[in-house]
């Protein structure tokens, strides 16, 4: 689905030449998830942009299926504060100019999924951070997308909410089969969602290690014995990568 060879990105700034990515490689097949996890500033959103096709300006070769229909969740949700819940998540398929009944039948079943029906006429700023982070999936997910790219979508939530929704995700994950990059500060996050987990390292990132964890998907694996083993796998690589940085 996605083919990333040897991918730089250079940011230009007036304080000089930003390196982002220094030399990225990885693939995602279809119907895979991987996490991308690495420390702040290392450039895991930048990554995201590029495979949105929002970020044209790089070096090296990136690859996504053809036809794909892709839908990107950023940071901060992107809600439209003048527009309610149904408004919102209607918008990318009146943007397409889809038939009012195909909107009217898609918003209604993914608002209804997502538990948000009832909160159909609020506007964002009358939401909880959760809310919020459900409105902005559904709105991704009413496009249909073969790919769905998530910056961080959780990191706002409380741990409890935040597992929740991290299991609705692996269950719309299995029920549509798409294929998923999430990228992630949270090493639990990633061992749970990633079937693949790509670990870069601080700036300019560079891919450390490529984890695989075949239990994915299955609710039980935050309680099985490999899930901790992985996650601390993870957090020792983590900071050697820091180390050998800073030393
Ligand atoms: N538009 C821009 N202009 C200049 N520099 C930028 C721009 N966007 C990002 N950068 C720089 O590129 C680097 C990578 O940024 P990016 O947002 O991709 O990192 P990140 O890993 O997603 O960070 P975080 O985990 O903190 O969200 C950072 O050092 C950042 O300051």
């Amino acid at each position: 689905m996605i083919l990333i060879e040897n991918l730089k990105v250079t940011y230009r700034t007036a304080a000089g030449p930003v390196e982002a990515l220094a030399g990225v490689s990885f693939a995602v097949e279809r119907g895979e998830s991987c996490a991308v996890i690495g420390p702040s500033g290392c450039g895991k959103s930048t990554l995201l942009y590029v495979l949105a096709g929002l970020k044209q300006d790089f070096e090296g070769k990136v690859e996504v299926a053809g036809r794909t229909q892709i839908a990107l969740i950023l940071q901060h949700f992107g809600l439209l504060p003048w527009k309610n819940v149904w408004e919102n998540v209607a918008l990318g398929l009146k943007v397409r100019r889809l038939p009012p009944q195909e909107v009217e039948r898609r918003v209604s079943f993914w608002l209804k999924n997502l538990g948000l029906y009832e909160l159909r006429y609020l506007y964002p700023a009358q939401l909880s951070g959760g809310q919020c982070q459900r409105v902005a999936i559904a709105r991704a997910l009413v496009l249909q997308p073969d790919l769905l790219l998530m910056d961080e979508p959780f990191s706002s939530l409380d741990a409890l909410t935040r597992e929740a929704l991290q299991e609705t995700l692996l269950e719309i994950w299995q029920e549509t089969r798409c294929t998923i990059v999430l990228v992630t500060h949270s090493i639990e996050e990633a061992v749970f969602l990633g079937q693949k987990v790509v670990l870069l390292s601080p700036r300019p990132g560079r891919v450390v290690a490529v984890y695989t964890h075949p239990l994915v998907g299955d609710k039980s694996w935050r309680h099985h014995p490999d899930f901790h083993l992985a996650c601390t796998r993870i957090r020792q690589e983590l900071s050697r990568a820091g180390e050998a940085k800073t030393g």
